[in-house]
């Protein structure tokens, strides 16, 4: 997979969508500005370092795991406009991947999230969403294929 690391003015942040057994994988936010905030595990690209390094490097250290890269996420082109991520105001842009565990592993809030929940297509927003986030998980919710238990 070719991926570009293209990026508007602001922060990149890389996220992924982690399926296991028909659920989404949910994060928690343990502090800062968006402390009990959910949303989905991943973080700022650091200067130098690709997208896709970030996201492989945030889920280890965030979560102890190691994934599959799936296909890109994208805003419909009617909401976005243009080819970038989803825009995180004031911030910049997010850019999400979905995912699977490349073992039977069992992730663990180790930095920066104090709960981790599965949920499934029914209950996929029965959590409080980070704002964009909840914009991405409608999205997903539109692909009845990743919910396949
Ligand atoms: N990781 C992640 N961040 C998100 C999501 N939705 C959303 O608005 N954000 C925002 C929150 C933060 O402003 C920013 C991500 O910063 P971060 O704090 O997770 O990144 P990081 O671990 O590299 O940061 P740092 O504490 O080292 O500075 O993006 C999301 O689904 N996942």
């Amino acid at each position: 997979m070719t991926v570009t690391d293209r990026r508007r003015d602001g922060v990149l942040v890389v996220g992924a969508a982690i399926f296991r057994d028909g659920r989404l994988l949910a994060a928690r936010r343990s502090k800062g500005r968006h402390r009990g905030g959910w949303e989905l595990p991943g973080g700022k690209v650091e200067p130098g370092e690709s997208a896709l390094a970030a996201l492989h490097r945030e889920l280890d250290e965030e979560l102890g795991i190691t994934v599959d890269l799936g296909t890109e996420v994208n805003p419909s082109p009617r909401e976005a406009g243009i080819p970038f991520g989803w825009p995180l105001p004031g911030v910049g842009e997010i850019r999400i991947w979905t995912a699977s565990l490349t073992s039977a592993q069992q992730p663990q809030p180790l930095e920066d999230h104090d709960q981790l929940r599965w949920l499934d297509l029914a209950s996929a927003f029965s959590v409080d969403w980070l704002g964009v986030d909840t914009k991405i998980v409608k999205t997903l919710s539109d692909d009845p294929e990743l919910w396949l238990p």
